[in-house]
């Protein structure tokens, strides 16, 4: 088995609302959001080692090997499966770090979906859900590979199905601190619950925003930029700010205009993970 590679996919994602219901007595914050996927991302490669070390070859600036997700993670499953099999990673970066489409949940996700393959545990979804959502809460969809409205701090999945436009993504130069936004006076944390699936229209608004606006100016003036073209919202806690449309001509037209000035990139939104469409061909 030393020696077996696999190179897979690592997804972004967008929150398509967010709304904040409440604070728990841990500090985390209850939500209702909605995540679709997008065919853009990131890509990892993966060789199986014999002697159990879990090496990450590509360096990552401000980020040590070891609080890297993509180590935690496979330490982690090496670690509660007992599997005596190493690995060596390599990543191909293009998702900013801290732009709210989560980069990091999903390379998190790609290492567990990647390894329980080569390292053949035969672990389902449930399970590296539940591992997932120790080292971020974002993983577990990921992890799941479907558009979900999601409950709690993000773990309380269910199946959604969006519409799947062409979005243009802006990326300002700004890395936002999630622990900082939720952590903001001025934050709303009494939106009442939605009751009814799916979400009704006329939901799709975003808590973070008025918060991370206020703070970023290159945030504010990505939204005001999008926002002559469609309606443009921001994803998480940004700093990536979005707008969906309905072919990809039309997106490639706002986005030539509006990356003269700001980086951005037009990606498909997609309610089955590339992730996992690549791992079903394996299959
Ligand atoms: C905002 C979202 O991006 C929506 O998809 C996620 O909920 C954030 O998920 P994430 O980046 O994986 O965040 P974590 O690394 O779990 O949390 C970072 C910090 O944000 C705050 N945090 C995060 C999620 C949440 N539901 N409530 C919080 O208060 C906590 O202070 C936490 O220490
Ligand atoms: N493999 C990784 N890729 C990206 N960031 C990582 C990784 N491992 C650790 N990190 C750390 O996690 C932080 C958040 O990264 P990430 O790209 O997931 O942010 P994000 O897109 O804002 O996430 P979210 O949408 O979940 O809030 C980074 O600033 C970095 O310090």
């Amino acid at each position: 088995m030393s020696g077996q590679t696999l190179t897979l996919p690592s997804p972004a994602k967008l929150n398509l609302m967010l709304h904040i219901l409440g604070r728990r007595d841990d500090g985390y914050h209850e939500l209702q959001t909605l995540f679709q996927f997008l065919d853009y991302g990131d890509e990892l490669t993966f060789a199986v080692r014999d002697d159990g070390v879990i090496k990450l070859h590509t360096e990552f600036e401000g980020v040590p090997h070891d609080s890297n997700l993509i180590v935690k993670a496979a330490k982690k499953l090496q670690e509660q499966s007992g599997c005596k099999l190493g690995i060596d990673i390599w990543i191909d970066k293009i998702l900013p770090m801290g732009g709210g489409i989560g980069g990091g949940s999903s390379n998190a996700a790609t290492t567990l979906l990647g390894l329980n393959h080569l390292w053949q545990l035969g672990w389902d979804h449930d399970r590296l859900a539940a591992l997932g959502l120790t080292l971020g809460a974002d993983v577990p969809v990921f992890v799941r590979g479907h558009a979900a409205f999601a409950e709690g701090v993000g773990e309380k999945l269910t199946p959604e199905y969006p519409e799947e436009p062409w979005y243009v993504v802006l990326v300002p130069q700004v890395s936002v601190s999630t622990a900082e936004i939720f952590s903001d006076p001025l934050l709303t944390r009494n939106t009442p619950p939605i009751k009814v699936r799916p979400v009704p229209k006329g939901n799709s608004r975003n808590d973070c925003l008025p918060v991370v606006a206020r703070r970023y100016p290159e945030v504010r003036n990505a939204l005001n930029l999008l926002g002559k073209f469609t309606e443009a919202k921001l994803t998480g806690t940004g700093s990536c700010v979005f707008g969906g449309f309905p072919s990809k001509a039309e997106a490639d037209k706002v986005s030539a205009l509006l990356t003269e000035t700001l980086t951005g990139f037009v990606a498909k939104g997609s309610n089955v993970s590339m992730l996992h469409r690549k791992l079903q061909n394996l299959l």
